[in-house]
């Protein structure tokens, strides 16, 4: 609130102005009327001086209030905002996995904004209406007092029924906003994957969705429009009812000799200050009950669990193996376990390629390593060490603690200890971590801004120089060329206007870009045209070369030349060893070796030398084999 407090401060004090400024007015009229009647009018010229000033006074200090207000509200939306995605930056990967990017959006668009035109539009009612409504309330009941109460006769009951209307408010405008969430997830999917929804027919089954959702969001608005609607006669009546009361009432005291026709006046231009904070206090309190919904949606975005913070900048430990994994297990939050003890080393400079069935657990080892899931946080941010949990084996038992979990939710817990560079996982701050890393997954991301961008995304800050070197290394200069603009290029969503291995060979740029001490490189199973093939196994084996590499691997040369092949299956290491001594062995890895390379597996030193033009048979099968 600190930095806001001024414009605050400023919006309650000039609100305030106005109100004396509204009450004072009426006193000034009056006693004008009097004068006049009484045959002591104050002269045209003082009139008008004290008129001018006191209108122009409220005029500054409506113009204050508006522009303190304006300003708080569009800064603390900016701050907000920013907490909001800096937290998301931060939060757990299985947090956000379980939301749609959809939803998120809507909360961080249409949540943020219900709460920005509240304080626009209403925060400065809440001092201004209470303070006018208490003044005018005073001077009215000084002047007449039986004036008041007959004129406001009505208003209990119409204060009940008000309350009744808005009851309601809180939990329908929260719908309509989960309603939007929902809607916008839709729409974003749909627009997401035009070109696969058109392939397969499907655009009228989503557009079939989105106009479901928008249904339910027409129908919940309608029903919050149906509310405001109820209210707004009440507030009329509200309104008017007092008026009708007072002016009938009040004509009848004046020919009685109890007020005079100055009393009236002042009665009736207070009135109408009465009036206003009372009709307005429906209103109010509906855009209060919004905003309420809209808020608890954004802290519960606040509220999604963080990534541990770690124990701050660790000193790199140079000796030991790079990366070493000791009795690890791991459930994503289920029944069973997705890894169980799973344990090997990854010595500087090697390559140990994972192999195995589809769903064998493969990809969750890189995930893991990068620290996406099952660090537990304590309350001052540092990871739970996984050890700590365990029975004194070392070994806690990943489902069971999943099914413990948090508050009832099954969480993923990872047990056994994962080393990078020297430190369990638990001692990293997970950027810091994420810093010694380099990713290629098997989606390549590429974002909506220009080639060099995409490139320079690896190491933020790098030269030009340094991105163009990358991509020659990772064979993407050539073809990065021949684009229209060069490198400044602007790539559609997610890489659109290029090619599949195009892509590929931007992501290893990124990664070449990046050079962390550990790359993890996760091969993607779709086949390229042979040709794209070719280039991006070029641009593999240059990023490959003197590196320290754990990788996911589809393609029968990346398995050859690994130094350790770890074979997976159902979350387990069933084999390891170099691909010619599984070959030796008649296990799992013979057996996907033979089914997939039967007639001319024999020979693998032809396989490895024939070149382009085979490489496209060789990956499809390595898909069956990985
Ligand atoms: N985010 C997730 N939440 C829950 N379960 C998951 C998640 N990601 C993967 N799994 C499950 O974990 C198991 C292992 O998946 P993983 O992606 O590690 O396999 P993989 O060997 O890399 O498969 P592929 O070769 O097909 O990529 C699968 O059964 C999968 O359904």
């Amino acid at each position: 609130m600190k930095p806001y407090a001024l414009w605050i401060l400023l919006s309650i004090v000039a609100s305030l102005v106005v109100a004396a400024i509204d009450i004072w007015l009426g006193l000034f009229i009056e006693e004008l009327v009097e004068d006049a009647t009484g045959g002591l009018a104050i002269s045209m010229e003082d009139t008008f001086s004290l008129l001018a000033v006191l209108t122009v006074a409220g005029a500054a200090a409506s113009y204050a209030t508006k522009y303190a207000l304006t300003r708080f509200s569009a800064s603390a939306l900016r701050d907000i905002r920013r907490d909001l995605v800096s937290h998301l930056e931060r939060a757990e990967v299985s947090a956000l996995e379980s939301r749609h990017s959809g939803d998120l959006v809507s909360r961080l668009t249409n949540d943020a904004m219900v709460i920005q035109n509240f304080f626009k539009m209403h925060f400065a009612n809440l001092f201004y209406m209470p303070v006018v409504f208490v003044s005018a309330l005073t001077v009215l009941l000084l002047t007449n007092w039986k004036l008041v109460v007959f004129s406001l006769l009505l208003l209990p009951v119409a204060i009940l029924i008000t309350s009744v209307l808005i009851f309601p408010m809180n939990k329908m405008s929260e719908q309509l906003q989960k309603h939007l969430g929902s809607a916008n997830a839709i729409a974003q999917d749909t627009l997401g994957g035009i070109p696969m929804l058109k392939a397969f027919n499907m655009f009228r089954a989503m557009s079939g969705k989105y106009r479901a959702a928008m249904g339910l969001v027409l129908k919940t608005s309608l029903q919050v429009e149906k509310r405001r609607a109820l209210i707004a006669p009440v507030s009329l009546l509200l309104l008017s009812s007092p008026i009708i009361f007072s002016v009938t009432y009040g004509g009848y005291l004046i020919r009685e000799g109890e007020l005079t026709a100055g009393g009236m006046i002042l009665f009736l231009y207070l009135l109408n200050f009465l009036m206003q904070p009372l009709s307005m206090a429906p209103i109010l309190s509906a855009q209060v009950q919004e905003v309420k919904g809209a808020a608890k949606r954004l802290f519960e975005i606040l509220e999604l669990p963080l990534e541990p913070s770690g124990r701050g900048e660790l000193a790199l430990r140079n000796e030991g193996p790079p990366l070493v994994l000791d009795g690890v297990s791991f459930s994503y939050g289920g029944t069973s376990n997705v890894l169980s003890d799973i344990s090997f080393e990854l010595p500087h400079r090697q390559t140990v390629a994972l192999v195995g069935p589809s769903g064998s657990g493969k990809s969750t080892i890189l995930k893991l390593i990068c620290g996406f899931y099952g660090m537990e946080v304590n309350a001052d941010g540092t990871a739970v060490m996984p050890n700590a949990a365990s029975d004194g084996s070392g070994q806690a038992d990943a489902s069971a603690a999943a099914d413990e979990g948090n508050a009832g939710e099954a969480r993923p817990r990872l047990s056994g200890t994962i080393r990078v560079l020297g430190h369990p996982l638990a001692e990293w701050d997970p950027l810091s971590l994420r810093d010694r890393l380099s990713l290629v997954s098997q989606d390549t991301y590429l974002f909506p801004v220009s080639v060099a961008d995409n490139i320079g995304y690896g190491r933020p800050g790098a030269s030009r120089e340094q991105v163009l070197e990358a991509a020659r290394a990772a064979g993407a200069h050539e073809f990065i060329m021949e684009l229209p603009d060069g490198y400044e290029t602007l790539l559609g969503e997610r890489g659109a206007r290029l090619s599949g291995g195009q892509r590929q060979r931007i992501a290893i740029a990124r990664a070449m870009l990046k050079r962390a001490p550990i790359l993890l490189l996760d091969e993607a199973t779709s086949a390229l045209d042979t040709q794209s093939e070719a280039l991006v196994q070029e641009a593999l084996e240059r990023i490959m070369q003197d590196s320290t590499v754990l990788v996911v691997a589809h393609r029968l040369s990346t398995i050859k030349d690994a130094d350790l092949v770890l074979v997976l299956q159902d979350g387990e290491i069933v084999e390891r060893g170099t691909h010619d001594g599984l070959l030796e062995r008649n296990g799992l890895y013979k057996k996907l070796y033979l089914k997939q390379f039967a007639p001319g597996a024999a020979d693998d030193k032809e396989t490895a030398e024939r070149g382009p033009q085979h490489v496209r048979r060789e990956t499809a099968l390595e898909t069956q084999l990985g």
